[in-house]
């Protein structure tokens, strides 16, 4: 029995949350006495695809028909859905994402299987198949059971611990697959697309430096993104500062804008209301740069900084530079 991982790509390579997502599916693989087959859709070399291998995949699928170079759930999910015929697949695990939700959503309907998202731990396999979630915006997590033979996981990012130091260092054979596409599965197609200017997806970022309205306005950004550029992180803000337009919509962060999950969250001016909080409480640190000791946030960080950011973030800046 095999267990499917399908892996988003972006410029022709395989996106981190994805390969972490490889990483849970080779070990649900293990546990269960399977092996673990990637799936990529979309422009990609061999050479890249062939580092699932690392991650304890065995063999890639790869459909590279031009079709499917833009992101479709619906002829992505009917991609996913013939791969998993195929290859026999009883566990099919996706990394949380907008377009994976709606693939998984839609693969689940079709092959009848229990689907789970947002996912945070590796399943309970001796027995009952169990899985645990995040639910309430990450305040709680809920176990389930999944009893239908076909079992659908959409996994968080950070749902188990990567050492990329350790690494196998195996390879994975990387085979053609063709699915039968549908033309009512491109009834809307993506013509153009315009990417936001940031380096840095927030999705994807290891870091992100994130400011509120304690920032003043868009013209005292400065001090924040010298310390993003000393970290190489990304940039996000609160919503009060996307809604005023002191920073661009894309880096809204919370309950109503992005969810984020990087290992270090670092906020500055940011009280930490809790939909602010809906959105971040997957960071493995948080730190906080907060005036007033009394600031929600401090309530929710690994590390907290009482002072003003305007003399904190130049010292973190410069602390960042001459540790590299
Ligand atoms: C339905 C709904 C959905 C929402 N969705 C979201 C969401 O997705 N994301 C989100 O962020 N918010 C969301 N909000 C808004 C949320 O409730 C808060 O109002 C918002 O997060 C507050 O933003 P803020 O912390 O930047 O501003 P404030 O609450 O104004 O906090 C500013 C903080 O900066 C500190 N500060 C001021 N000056 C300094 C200084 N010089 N140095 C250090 N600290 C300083 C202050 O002590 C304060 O804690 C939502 C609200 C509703 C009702």
């Amino acid at each position: 029995m095999s267990v499917l991982i399908y892996v988003e790509l972006d410029n022709s390579s395989i996106k981190k949350t994805s390969l972490e997502a490889v990483a849970y599916g080779a070990k649900v693989a293990s546990q269960t006495g399977g092996q673990a087959v990637v799936l990529a859709l979309g422009k990609a070399e061999n050479a890249e695809l062939e580092k699932a291998g690392q991650y304890g995949a065995t063999k890639v699928l790869h459909a590279a028909d031009g079709k499917l170079e833009h992101e479709n759930s619906l002829a992505f999910a009917d991609a996913l859905v013939q791969a998993a015929t195929q290859e026999g697949s009883k566990i099919i695990i996706l990394s949380k994402s907008g377009l994976s939700d709606a693939m998984a959503a839609r693969a689940a309907a079709k092959l009848k299987a229990g689907i789970v998202s947002g996912v945070t731990a590796l399943p309970e396999t001796n027995g009952a198949f169990k899985v645990t979630r995040a639910i309430f915006t990450g305040k709680a997590f809920a176990t389930t059971e999944i009893k239908s033979d076909i079992k659908v996981l959409v996994v968080r990012k950070n749902a188990i611990e990567i050492d990329e130091s350790a690494l196998n260092g195996g390879s994975a054979t990387v085979e053609a697959f063709q699915p039968a596409l549908r033309d009512s599965d491109f009834t809307a197609s993506v013509v153009s697309i315009e990417k936001a200017d940031s380096e840095l997806s927030l999705t994807e970022a290891e870091i992100i430096v994130s400011g509120g309205r304690g920032m003043k306005g868009p013209e005292h950004w400065q001090p924040l993104i010298d310390l993003a550029k000393a970290l190489g992180a990304a940039t996000g803000c609160s919503k009060p500062v996307s809604d005023l337009d002191w920073r661009p919509h894309h880096e809204h962060i919370g309950q109503t804008g992005i969810k984020v999950a990087p290992n270090l969250y670092i906020a500055c001016g940011i009280s930490g209301a809790i939909q602010h909080l809906a959105g971040v409480n997957g960071s493995k640190c948080i730190v906080v740069i907060n005036k007033d000791p009394e600031a929600p946030f401090f309530k929710a960080a690994d590390y907290g900084i009482v002072g003003d950011v305007f003399d904190i973030l130049p010292k973190l800046t410069e602390a960042a530079k001459s540790l590299k």
